[in-house]
C-alpha cells in the first residue's frame, strides 16, 4: 500500500502528473461520448469551468504555469493498448462489446483538444471549444487537476509529521464513515468521487477501503463499484455509471422552437433507449425540473429501470417518482432510485430508512467520500468546494440547466426565464450547495 504522506512529502520537488490516463474519468462520460459520437458527432460545444465557491480564489491559490503543465500533460495522453483491450474485451453491465468498434477506433486516436485559460478577478476562466465528443472528455480531468493543484498548494507548505498526521486523520474519518455504513442492512453504494477528489492515490485508497469495509457487490457485498474506469480496471471492480445533464442541455440548446425544446429531454432518452437496456436505463429527470418532466413523460419511460435523484429535496423527488410510477401502473418496489447529490453518511442513512422496501435504493457517493478534508488544516484550506465544468453553449446557442435547486442553475437569465415558461417550472426552493 502506498504511504501517501511520505509520497506527498518526497514528491514536492518534481512534476507529478495528476491525470495519467484517458480512462481516469467517469464511466458515464465514455457511455455518453459513444452516444454523441453516433448521434451528434458534428455539434460544436463550449464547456466552461464554473467555480460556485466565489470565496475560493483559485487563480491566487494555483500557479498558472503549473496548471498549464498539468493540462498540457493530459493533452499528451493517448489510450494505451492495455486500456483499449480492457474497454473492448471487458463485460460492462453484463454486456460484451459495450463500446462499438467504430467508437474504439476513434478513441484509440483521440487526444484531448486545446484549452483556453485566462485569469480574471482572482479566478481562472478555463474553456474548451470544439466537437462535442472531444470537448466533453475534458470535464473530469480538468476538475480533478484543479482540485488536486489547489490541495497541493496547501500540502507543499506542510512538513513531514504534519502530513503524516493529516493523512492519518483523514483515513480514520473515511474508515469511521464506512463503519457507520456497515450498519445499514441491504446497502448498495458506489464511488462517484473522481472529479472533486483530493488526489488520485487518495481516491484509490478510499476505494480500497470501501472494498475491504463493505465488500465488493460482485461477491455479495454492498460496494457496487466505482465510476472511475482506471481504478475499476486496476482493482478489478465494476465500472458504474448513468448519464448526465449535458445530454438534455445540449439537445435543448439545439431545438429550433419552443415545441422542439419541450421534447428535447425525451429525445435524449429515446436515443439512449436505442443503445442501452437494463441497469443503464436510468432517468435523470431534474435538468429542467423533475415534476414537469415526469408529468409529461411518454409511457415507455415508466418502463425504465430507475431514476437518479441529483438536486432539490431528495425525499420530495423520490416521492414524486414513486407516485409517478404508480400512476403509470408500475410497481415502485421493482424500481431503482439512485441518490447522488452531495451525499454523506447521515443523509444516506436517513434516505435508506425512508425508502428501502418501497423502492430499490442505491447511492452514488462523491466528494464527501474522496475529499472530506474538512476541518483538518488551518482556515479549512483543504475543504472541498463546489467546482463544476459544464456545457455552456452548443452550435452558438447558450445552454441552460434549471435543476430542482436554483443554486445549481446555469445559463443566461432570459434563457432561464424562457425554459421555465416552456417546462412549466414555478417557484423553486433554493438550498445551499456544499459540493
Ligand atoms: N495520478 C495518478 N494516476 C494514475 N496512476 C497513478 C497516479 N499516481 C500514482 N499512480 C500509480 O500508482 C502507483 C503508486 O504510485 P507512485 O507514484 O507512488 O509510484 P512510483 O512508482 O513512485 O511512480 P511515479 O514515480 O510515476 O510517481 C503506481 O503504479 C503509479 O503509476
Ligand atoms: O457527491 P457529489 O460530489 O455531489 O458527487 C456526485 C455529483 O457530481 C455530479 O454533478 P456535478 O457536481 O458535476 O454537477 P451539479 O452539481 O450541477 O449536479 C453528479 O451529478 C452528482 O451530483
Ligand atoms: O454515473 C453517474 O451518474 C455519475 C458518476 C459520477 C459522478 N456523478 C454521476
Amino acid at each position: 500500500m502506498v504511504d501517501i504522506a511520505t509520497r506527498v512529502y518526497n514528491h514536492k520537488w518534481k512534476i507529478d502528473p495528476i491525470v495519467r490516463s484517458l480512462i481516469d474519468t467517469d464511466f458515464y462520460k465514455l457511455l455518453m461520448c459513444q452516444s454523441i459520437f453516433r448521434n451528434k458527432p458534428d455539434t460544436t460545444v463550449t464547456f466552461s469551468l464554473i467555480n460556485r465557491a466565489k470565496d475560493v480564489r483559485l487563480a491566487e491559490l494555483i500557479d498558472e504555469g503549473e496548471l498549464r503543465e498539468q493540462l498540457d500533460y493530459a493533452r499528451g495522453l493517448r489510450l494505451t493498448r492495455g486500456e483499449s483491450t480492457w474497454l473492448r474485451g471487458n463485460t460492462f453491465y453484463g454486456k460484451r462489446q459495450m463500446f462499438r468498434p467504430d467508437f474504439m477506433e476513434w478513441f484509440e486516436n483521440f487526444q484531448l483538444p486545446p484549452y483556453h485559460l485566462e485569469k480574471r478577478d482572482g479566478q481562472y476562466e478555463l474553456t474548451f471549444e470544439g466537437k462535442w465528443p472531444e470537448v466533453m472528455m475534458w470535464e473530469i480531468p480538468a476538475l480533478a487537476i484543479l482540485m488536486e493543484l489547489r490541495g497541493r498548494a496547501v500540502l507543499n507548505q506542510m512538513r513531514r509529521f504534519e502530513l503524516q498526521v493529516l493523512y492519518a486523520r483523514a483515513m480514520a474519518r473515511v474508515w469511521e464513515k464506512i463503519e457507520e455504513l456497515r450498519t445499514i442492512p441491504g446497502l448498495k453504494i458506489a464511488d462517484f468521487g473522481t472529479r472533486r477528489r483530493h488526489g488520485f492515490l487518495w481516491q484509490d485508497w478510499c476505494v480500497q477501503a470501501m472494498i475491504e469495509g463493505l465488500g465488493d457487490a460482485a461477491k455479495g457485498g454492498a460496494f457496487t463499484g466505482t465510476s472511475n474506469c482506471l481504478i475499476a480496471m486496476r482493482r478489478d471492480l465494476e465500472a458504474v455509471g448513468t448519464n448526465a445533464h449535458e445530454l438534455p442541455m445540449v439537445y435543448a440548446a439545439l431545438a429550433r422552437n419552443d415545441e422542439e425544446l419541450s421534447q428535447a429531454p425525451y429525445k435524449v432518452l429515446a436515443d439512449w433507449h436505442e443503445e442501452h437496456d437494463g441497469n443503464l436505463r436510468i432517468i435523470l429527470p431534474d435538468t429542467f425540473g423533475t415534476k414537469g418532466f415526469l408529468e409529461h413523460a411518454p409511457d415507455w419511460l415508466a418502463g425504465w429501470t430507475g431514476i437518479r435523484i441529483d438536486s432539490g429535496d431528495p425525499v420530495e423527488s423520490a416521492e414524486t417518482a414513486i407516485a409517478w410510477w404508480k400512476s403509470r401502473g408500475e410497481d415502485p418496489r421493482q424500481k431503482l432510485v439512485i441518490f447522488s447529490d452531495g451525499l454523506d453518511v447521515a443523509e444516506m442513512k436517513r434516505l435508506h430508512g425512508l425508502f428501502s422496501g418501497r423502492v430499490k435504493v442505491s447511492f452514488g457517493w462523491g466528494t464527501l467520500l474522496t475529499n472530506d478534508f474538512r476541518g483538518l488544516v488551518p482556515h479549512d484550506a483543504l475543504a472541498p468546494f463546489s467546482l463544476v465544468c459544464k456545457a455552456v453553449s452548443a452550435d452558438g446557442h447558450p445552454t441552460v440547466k434549471l435543476s430542482d435547486n436554483p443554486s445549481k442553475a446555469t445559463g443566461p437569465a432570459e434563457e432561464i426565464a424562457r425554459y421555465k415558461r416552456v417546462f412549466g417550472v414555478g417557484a423553486q426552493q433554493a438550498t445551499q450547495v456544499i459540493v
